[in-house]
Formats: structure tokens, C-alpha cells, sequence
């Protein structure tokens, strides 16, 4: 398998927040999905992928180049909607269109047309007066239409209302169809990560907690329900933001701990939402511990 992106020991030191040897990859016609709560790195590792900020340490590897230089010349190869992504408030679509035009090689027009039609953005509306949703949407068939190898998205599905959100996980689908497109995207609606996420990479304060397939991920804890009076040490001790109620407690745990468990607790599967709330009120607690 070939990785479009590697990316080794990267570390980022801002002096109140460091990012600590962050080391993924992600092979062509895979999506990867970065999570994490609030303050975890995301951004930062995006921006540092996109040399829009200098590692304190530690590689990047795009396409194959290592080097800045390389990478920032390749330029057309990557794809981009970061938060922050706009175009000048008086621009219609016809006007980014052929502005794009100049700077990508590999611009498609027709592609960026059909691709606003399909998401239902009207191409006569400047790009101030569109509403959040239709900005991001025709930030994504710029990213898109000058066919990248690699699409790079942080929150791409903020501002997006369920249908369009649906669109964008048909659309991501059919960019890495081919086997040869990948695209790394941050998200907090780990729903729809879930649905198309191969691989994530999972950051709490900048420590990666997990990389790997989603699938693993899930499959490695159970959310574990029980009475009080069932609340052992062992549960308390090895537990995953243990959550107390006047009937009962929830919380988390590795699979492989529950077989030192009473029989008759309840075990169910957990989703990534749950998952992150639960590890984010560990940490919580490790803070006000500390
Ligand atoms: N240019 C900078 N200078 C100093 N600190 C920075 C800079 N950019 C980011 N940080 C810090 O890095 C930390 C991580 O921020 P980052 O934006 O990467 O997190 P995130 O996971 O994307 O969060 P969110 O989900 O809220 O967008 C924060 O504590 C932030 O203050």
C-alpha cells in the first residue's frame, strides 16, 4: 500500500500546549479521521501538514517528500477547507472559478459547476451574502475541482445542515473511489466520521491516545451498566469516566478487562460520540486531580 501522508514523531511545542510525537499514516483511497475534544491538536497538526506552521520536531512525509520545499511545489496535489477558508466577500462563483483557474494546473470548471448544482448553491450570490452552509459547500468543490490527491478538511461538516452532511460523506466516498485519492479530515460529528472514517487518529491535550482503524477502535471497550451495589473496586479503579446516578452507574472499559467482571452487569457496543465523553471525563478528572 502506498501512503500519501506519513507523518513520524511529529512534535509541536507552544509552551502552554505541546503536541507530542503524533505518528500516523494514511495509504491511498482511505480516509482518515482525526478526533479529539476542544484544545486536542487537531488544527495545529493540520496546519503543521500543510507547512502553514514549522514543527518543533519530527517528519512529514507527502506524496512521497520529505522535504518543504518539494511539498510546498506540489501544491496541487493537496486540497484544502480549513476553517478559516474564504474568498474575497464580493466574489460570485464565476469570479473564484476563473480566478482558480489561473492558479490550479489541473482545474476542472465544469466539475466546480456541477459540483455547486449538486449542493444547491446558487452561483449569481456573492460570497458574503451566502449562508455559512453554502460557503462551506463551494469551499469544497474549490478544494475539489482542481483534483487533488489529497483532501485536506478541518470541520468541513461545521455549518452543514443533515442532508448536506450526507452529501459530503457521498461525495468524500466517490473522491477516494478510484484507489488512488485520500482525504484526512478533523471533525467533532463523529457520527459521520464513523460512517466513513477507515483510520482515525485520536488526540486528548496533544498525546495520541490511538491510531488505527476505526473498527478497532470500537471493538477494544464496552460501556458497562450496572446497580450500586454492583459498583466493584475493580470497576472503579479500571473503569473509563465512571458515571454515577441514584439508580446506577456507566462507564467505560476495555474489552479485555471484562472478563474479571460479575456476569450479571450489561455490556453494550459503544459509539465514537460516547467514547469520546466518556475518555474526556477521565481527563477532566485527571485534571482536577493534578
Ligand atoms: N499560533 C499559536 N500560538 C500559540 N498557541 C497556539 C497556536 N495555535 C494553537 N495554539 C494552541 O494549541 C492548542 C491546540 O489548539 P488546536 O487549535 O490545534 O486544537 P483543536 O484540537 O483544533 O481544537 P478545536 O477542536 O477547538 O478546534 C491550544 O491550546 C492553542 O491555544
Amino acid at each position: 500500500m502506498t501512503n500519501l501522508l506519513e507523518v513520524t514523531d511529529l512534535t509541536k511545542e507552544y509552551g502552554h500546549f505541546s503536541l507530542d510525537k503524533l505518528t500516523f499514516q494514511l495509504p491511498e483511497g482511505f480516509i482518515l479521521g482525526m478526533i479529539g475534544p476542544n484544545g486536542a491538536g487537531k488544527t495545529t497538526t493540520l496546519r503543521m501538514i500543510l507547512d502553514m506552521a514549522t514543527p518543533t520536531s519530527g517528519q512529514i512525509k507527502l506524496d512521497g517528500q520529505t522535504s518543504r520545499q518539494t511539498r510546498l511545489a506540489d501544491r496541487d496535489q493537496v486540497g484544502i477547507v480549513l476553517d478559516n477558508t474564504v474568498f474575497p466577500d464580493g466574489w460570485k462563483a464565476d469570479k473564484i472559478a476563473r480566478t482558480l483557474a489561473m492558479v490550479y494546473q489541473n482545474w476542472d470548471g465544469d466539475r466546480f459547476f456541477d459540483l455547486l448544482k449538486e449542493f444547491d448553491v446558487d452561483r449569481q450570490v456573492k460570497y458574503k451574502s451566502l449562508s455559512r452552509g453554502s460557503q462551506v459547500k463551494l469551499n469544497l468543490a474549490a478544494a475539489i475541482a482542481h483534483q487533488p490527491k489529497l483532501l485536506i478538511l478541518d470541520e468541513p461538516a461545521a455549518g452543514l445542515d443533515p442532508i448536506a452532511r450526507d452529501q459530503l460523506i457521498t461525495l468524500l466516498q466517490g473522491f477516494i473511489a478510484d484507489g488512488h485519492h485520500s482525504v484526512l479530515l478533523s471533525s467533532h460529528i463523529t457520527d459521520d466520521l464513523a460512517k466513513i472514517a477507515d483510520y482515525l487518529v485520536y488526540l486528548i491535550h496533544g498525546q495520541q491516545l490511538f491510531f488505527g482503524e476505526t473498527q478497532t477502535l470500537l471493538d477494544r471497550y464496552a460501556v458497562v451498566k450496572g446497580g450500586l451495589d454492583q459498583l466493584t473496586g475493580v470497576i472503579k479503579q479500571a473503569g473509563i469516566g465512571l458515571r454515577t446516578y441514584e439508580t446506577g452507574f456507566s462507564v467505560l472499559m476495555a474489552r479485555k478487562q471484562l472478563s474479571a467482571l460479575p456476569r450479571d452487569l450489561v455490556i453494550e457496543p459503544v459509539s465514537l460520540d460516547e467514547l469520546m465523553v466518556y475518555f474526556g471525563k477521565r481527563v477532566a478528572k485527571d485534571e482536577a486531580r493534578a
